[in-house]
């Protein structure tokens, strides 16, 4: 149960503590934060709202605990990290019962985050262990003009500290997939979790923390973004910054130092239907991929492109699957719950009262009570709609009918948004072919977009990212090259 048992230490009466300098601590602000169950839209916890003081102690404090997790062997680091996974895991339920109550995300799908995570961590340190365990070796007579007599040798370090901020939609997963590859690679890092998924980052932080990890490593600073987020992100001490969310992202980008910076954004992730797809299969991942945890997934299928002449058969296929859909509680495991806020659910509503002023057909009646929108397909939306452009973050998923393959693409490409995107046909030549005309980070073939596996590439273009994540990439991006190049006094040939 959150707040109890292992976890006591990090809660104080009813707020939830701040994590720094290898303990939970209360903000001298006296002010914390209310976190609103989206279900019932009434107070569930409460949250330390930290000070400038206390984000600059928790960095001088990651400054110092760096310098000594650098020089902890690279088999340690990923033993202590094995450690927070197994841990993590251990406690799956009482973090996954946070999950439930400030983000509405179903338990099972909310249980399934969390082993995810552990996973995540325990494949990072095996990777970082892989990768960070090897450089590379350059001889100068590879360039004109060059004997060999000069050796190079490239190796990747830490690069300090890494600020990690995640949304709330995956509180736990976005968390780790920042803190375990910023670990592995011997740097300090400071998590400033979303304020809905706070509690879950908290309960998340203190499994790390009974890992024993060297003290001030790791904090977690708590308050509103909006309020400590520009000092957190331009603070002179970080020197890499790790953030997924919304918009927010770019004013980071354009405010940071010249650190490096790993964005992921908003999808406007397009699913494309050619005459000859399985349409079956293409309703079970319209539905899949537009309504799993309400459609609030950067990765949702967030537009439909059928071709006209299969449009009618799709979209009655979709409807079919979608009516058997349960909508309700997350603590029953319904498929669409409470949208994380209300000005979520109100934001939601008004695409949806766009589309519906526009002419758009309704393939169910609009509903909504509080936080709760009932799942909702809109066909024969057009490119004047809200809802063919912007992302709802929600149950409800636009259909623009098309005529050619073209015109498809050129949707996809004119849209800021440019994350993920699939198509179905069972031509592999045409897939292959629209793949590469689709301006988006990944495109799948005849399956709804996904992050994971999360050891795969990660990446959006345009205004929907900045790099490209997954484990493997993570890792790298949080070393620099380094190298020491030995210069022999005479040119030296192997065998010569
Ligand atoms: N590409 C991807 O992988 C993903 C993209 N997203 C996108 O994120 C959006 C929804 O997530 P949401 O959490 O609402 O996104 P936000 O951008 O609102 O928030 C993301 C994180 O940024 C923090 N934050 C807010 N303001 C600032 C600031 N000025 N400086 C620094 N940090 C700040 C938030 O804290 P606080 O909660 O306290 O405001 C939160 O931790 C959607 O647009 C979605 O597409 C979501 C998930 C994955
Ligand atoms: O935050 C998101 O929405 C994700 O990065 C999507 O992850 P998923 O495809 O595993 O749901």
């Amino acid at each position: 149960m959150a707040g109890f048992g292992i976890f006591q230490d990090t809660i104080d009466q009813d707020v939830y503590k701040y994590y720094a300098d290898g303990e939970w601590k209360v903000s001298s602000s006296g002010n914390s934060v209310i976190i609103l169950n989206p279900s019932t839209r009434q107070p569930q916890y409460k949250i330390q709202a930290c000070t400038q003081d206390e984000v600059n102690k928790a960095v001088q404090s990651a400054k110092e605990a760096q310098s000594i997790w650098a020089k902890t062997p690279l088999w340690k680091r990923a033993e202590t990290l094995h450690k927070a996974a197994a841990i993590l895991k251990e406690h799956k339920e009482s973090i996954a019962g946070c999950i439930v109550k400030e983000i509405a995300k179903p338990h099972k799908d909310a249980i399934t985050e969390v082993v995810r995570s552990a996973d995540l961590i325990s494949y990072c340190a095996e990777e970082g262990v892989r990768i960070l365990g090897e450089g590379k070796m350059l001889v100068s007579d590879s360039f004109p003009g060059n004997e060999r007599n000069k050796m190079c040798l490239v190796s990747k370090i830490p690069l300090g500290i890494v600020l990690a901020i995640p949304p709330f939609n995956y509180p736990v997963n976005l968390a780790v997939s920042k803190i375990a590859p910023a670990l592995i690679a011997g740097n300090a890092l400071v998590l400033k979790p979303p304020t809905q998924g706070a509690v879950a980052g908290i309960h998340m932080v203190h499994c790390f923390h009974l890992a024993g990890f060297p003290k001030g490593l790791i904090s977690c600073i708590t308050g509103k973004g909006s309020e400590i987020g520009d000092f957190l992100t331009m603070h002179p001490g970080v020197n890499c910054i790790s953030f997924t969310g919304g918009d927010t992202g770019i004013a980071i980008s354009k405010k940071a130092g010249m650190i490096p910076l790993q964005m992921e954004l908003g999808g406007k992730d397009v699913c494309i239907v050619l005459e000859d797809a399985d349409l079956d299969l293409a309703a079970a991942n319209i539905v899949k991929g537009g309504f799993s945890y309400s459609g609030q997934r950067c990765t949702a299928v967030k537009l439909v492109l059928v071709m006209e002449t299969v449009a009618d058969v799709l979209v009655e296929k979709v409807v079919t699957l979608m009516s058997k859909l349960t909508i309700g509680a997350p603590e029953d495991d319904c498929d669409i719950t409470a949208v994380v806020t209300e000005s979520s659910a109100k934001f939601i509503e008004g695409l949806v009262d766009d589309a519906r002023v526009k002419g758009a057909t309704f393939c169910q009646e609009y509903r909504r009570e509080g936080n709760l929108i009932w799942p909702l397909l809109v066909d024969n939306v057009r490119p004047d709609m809200r809802l063919a452009w912007e992302e709802p973050f929600g149950p409800v998923v636009p259909v623009v009918r098309i005529t050619s393959v073209e015109e498809g693409i050129h949707h996809c490409n004119a849209s800021n948004l440019a994350l993920q995107g699939c198509v179905f046909t069972r031509d592999i030549n045409k897939a292959i072919m629209i793949s590469d005309a689709m301006e988006t980070g990944t495109v799948q073939i005849n399956s709804a977009p996904s992050r994971g596996p999360d050891h795969f590439p990660f990446q959006g273009l345009r205004d929907s990212g900045i790099g490209s994540q997954g484990i493997t990439n993570s890792i790298n991006m949080m070393t620099k090259v380094k190298t020491t190049v030995i210069n022999l006094p005479l040119p030296s040939y192997t065998m010569g």
